[in-house]
């Protein structure tokens, strides 16, 4: 019944929390003996108590979805878009909230995936309220790194190809990110790079880098330092920014149309070396992760 395997209307000796009531079951005259106090019990037990004395009957229905309450001990209203960190406490939602409308299409045998430069695929992940409250989150916590060199997020202290970024780990989102990476990202990992398996994939770097004019511009030619790279575009050309765009040198073929929500997805090293195009009006948004780095 919890997990709606059946759908129904249940009498139940029991209910709490929150629930409706019919008023003319209450207004006839013996209902006046309704009472939450009773010797002993607590108030939810002494009201149903009372009800059932009365041969009033209470019902659970699953007939409708009514939403979801909340968990308060985990809902943090300190966060901007709190929802967005409800992955682990109400995954139903945050699922239909935030994938992509057109994720599972990507798994569709009759349809071949889009390739638009070699070896780098493009596929519709997470949706366009996703994006919005992504980059929110990140505006509004505010911190983008200098676009120096040294950069004391990293173990190592240095940062060879800096970007104006903000680290998922500085938004307490490093665990919902990788597990978007385990449940969302490596199956479409498996479908296009057969036979390389890794779960679940590990990632160090998980960003949002923002690029603009006056900032930081453009991305100097270099090599991830990863196995497979995804670069999730969270806003759109030539409507929030132009210019920009990735552009992968050896073929030199770019992809200057991104879609939101969309991630293109890369081998890292050797064969795709690349590069962030100049944005020359607006500011651009990506979501990057160095997958099994
Ligand atoms: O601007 C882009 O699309 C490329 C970003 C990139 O290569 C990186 O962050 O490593
Ligand atoms: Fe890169």
């Amino acid at each position: 019944m919890r997990n709606e395997m059946f759908r129904g209307i249940w009498n139940v000796p029991f209910i709490t929390n929150c629930y409706l009531v019919k008023m003319s079951a209450l207004r006839t005259s013996n209902a006046k003996a309704v009472t939450y106090t009773k010797d002993g019990l607590d108030s939810d037990m002494a009201f149903c108590a009372s009800l059932r004395d009365l041969g009033i009957f209470m019902h659970v229905s699953n007939e409708m979805d009514f939403g979801h309450l909340v968990n308060p001990e985990t809902y943090d209203i300190s966060r901007t878009h709190p929802d967005m960190y409800q992955l682990f406490d109400n995954k139903m939602e945050w699922t239909t909230r935030y994938l992509h409308e057109d994720y599972l299409s990507s798994f569709d045998e009759k349809k071949k995936p889009n390739m638009p430069c070699p070896d780098v695929y493009w596929f519709p992940l997470m949706s366009k309220q996703f994006c919005v409250e992504w980059i929110d989150i990140m505006e509004a916590f505010g911190q983008w790194s200098d676009g120096s060199n040294s950069d004391k997020r990293l173990e190592s202290g240095y940062e060879a190809v800096p970007t104006r970024d903000i680290h998922m780990s500085q938004v307490g989102l490093d665990r919902h990110w990788l597990h978007i990476l385990k449940e969302f990202v490596r199956p479409l990992q498996e479908m296009v790079f057969t036979g390389y398996y890794h779960n679940p994939p590990v990632s160090v770097m998980n960003f949002v880098v923002r690029y603009r004019p006056d900032e930081q511009p453009s991305l100097r030619p270099h090599h991830d330092s990863s196995t497979y790279t995804i670069n999730l575009a969270l806003n759109t050309p030539n409507v929030d920014y132009e210019g920009g765009g990735c552009r992968f040198i050896r073929y030199n073929c770019s992809v200057r149309d991104t879609k939101r929500g969309w991630l293109l997805m890369h081998p890292g090293r050797l064969t795709h070396y690349h590069e962030g195009l100049l944005v020359t009006k607006g500011t651009r948004y990506i979501m990057v992760s160095f997958v099994d780095p």
